[in-house]
């Protein structure tokens, strides 16, 4: 079993890259969707189908794992991976993003995160430190740094303040996280939507010479022109041999543009959200089982699909059981849309292989507009 943690470029089309990582736990291919699994479980998917579709990677959380079952506990339980029975690679974020979203009271300053817990309004105390310490009892593969995500729109000087002290705790992460072969921490790029905020972020974060990069800030509410032009400045500034990782995006039609401006890697709740809500992924577009026009339609969502859940069941059927809030619905569509965006992802590997990227985002896109009556 290799001990590294090794980035390669396979292919370049444009900005656009294939790839692949290497880890002791296994390869990742890229670019990459990465199913989030925040409470250890890939919300109504069995981990087996998980990989069966084709993820290489799947995302934990901190904040989540550290409130329940506990970070130590899951440590005395051997570790993540064992207990999910997950043995791929598995990505943590770092915690603070979750704490300012979803917690009741909450602080922040120089030195971490202060907060009460949703589960049970204990108050928790989270430093860059802590949250390496988490990510490591956790066993994580690959850790994130702690961070404060601003939500856009948002002044530029409470943009800048937040990433100068990003940068601030990337340091103080590095230094925690030490060096763990084969395991790897990645700086997050902040500045909002702020050029030269970007800029600066990205080019310190290099100076950490850092194993890989995410890009976070961004799917905060801006427009995906917005997110597109922060790609446009961020990429360029980062390591060209490192990986790129996009956090919290996206729809497909965000991952399909983001691949063409320079991104490696992608996680959302998209799929497995939005499914449980009866909103089907194909490549004819969006397809919203709760609407009554499929009452009687006999056809599966795509027939030519492998994934049974998407070629052999009846929209008529997925609407009776969305509409009747039954858990088959969330489970089949959650199925089918990680089966989609797995899809997605090997067509877009094949695509920059074989130099036709540009061609296959055209005849994508419009196949999404086209639809299907
Ligand atoms: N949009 C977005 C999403 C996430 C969550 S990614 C995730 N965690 C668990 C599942 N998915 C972010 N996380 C961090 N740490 N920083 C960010 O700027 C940020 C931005």
């Amino acid at each position: 079993m290799n001990e590294t943690f090794q980035f390669k470029l396979l292919a370049t089309d444009g900005k656009a890259r294939c790839g692949e990582i290497s880890t002791p736990r296994g390869m990742i291919r890229t670019p990459a969707f990465m199913p989030v699994g925040t409470v250890g479980t890939v919300k109504a998917m069995y981990l087996d189908q998980v990989r069966e579709l084709g993820a290489d990677i799947i995302l934990g959380n901190t904040y989540h794992l550290m409130l329940r079952p506990g970070a130590e506990r899951v440590a005395r339980l051997g570790g993540l991976h064992n207990l999910i029975r997950w043995q791929g690679p598995i990505l943590t974020d770092s915690g603070g993003f979750q704490v300012m979203s979803l917690s009741a009271l909450r602080k922040l300053d120089e030195r971490g995160v202060t907060f009460k817990s949703h589960v049970d309004g204990a108050i928790h105390h989270m430093s860059p430190e802590r949250s390496i310490e988490i990510q490591g009892l956790l066993d994580s593969d690959i850790q994130m740094q702690l961070d404060e995500c601003i939500a856009l729109p948002a002044e530029p000087n409470e943009i800048e303040r937040a990433m100068e002290m990003s940068l601030r705790w990337a340091e103080r992460c590095k230094l925690a996280f030490g060096d763990q072969p084969g395991k790897a921490m990645f700086g997050i790029v902040q500045g909002g939507d702020i050029p030269k905020l970007r800029e600066r972020s990205a080019l310190v974060l290099k100076e950490l010479d850092l194993k890989g990069y995410a890009i976070g800030g961004l799917a905060v509410g801006e427009p995906q022109e917005v997110m597109l032009d922060m790609l446009d400045v961020t990429c360029p500034a980062l390591p060209a041999e490192k990986p790129r990782y996009l956090m919290g995006v996206g729809t497909p039609d965000d991952i399909l543009k983001s691949v063409a401006h320079g991104v490696d890697m992608f996680d959302c709740v998209m799929p497995t959200r939005s499914g449980r809500h009866g909103l089907a992924f194909t490549r004819y577009g969006r397809i919203n089982l709760r609407n009554a026009r499929h009452a009687e339609d006999l056809r599966p969502l795509d027939e030519q699909s492998s994934c049974p859940a998407t070629r052999d069941y009846s929209r008529a059927y997925l609407h009776h059981l969305i509409r009747s809030n039954e858990s088959l619905g969330g489970m089949l569509l959650s199925w089918s849309n990680l089966a989609y965006y797995q899809e997605l992802m090997a067509d877009i590997r094949k695509a920059i292989e074989e130099g036709r990227f540009a061609d296959f985002m055209a005849e994508t896109i419009e196949g999404w507009q086209r639809g299907d009556l």
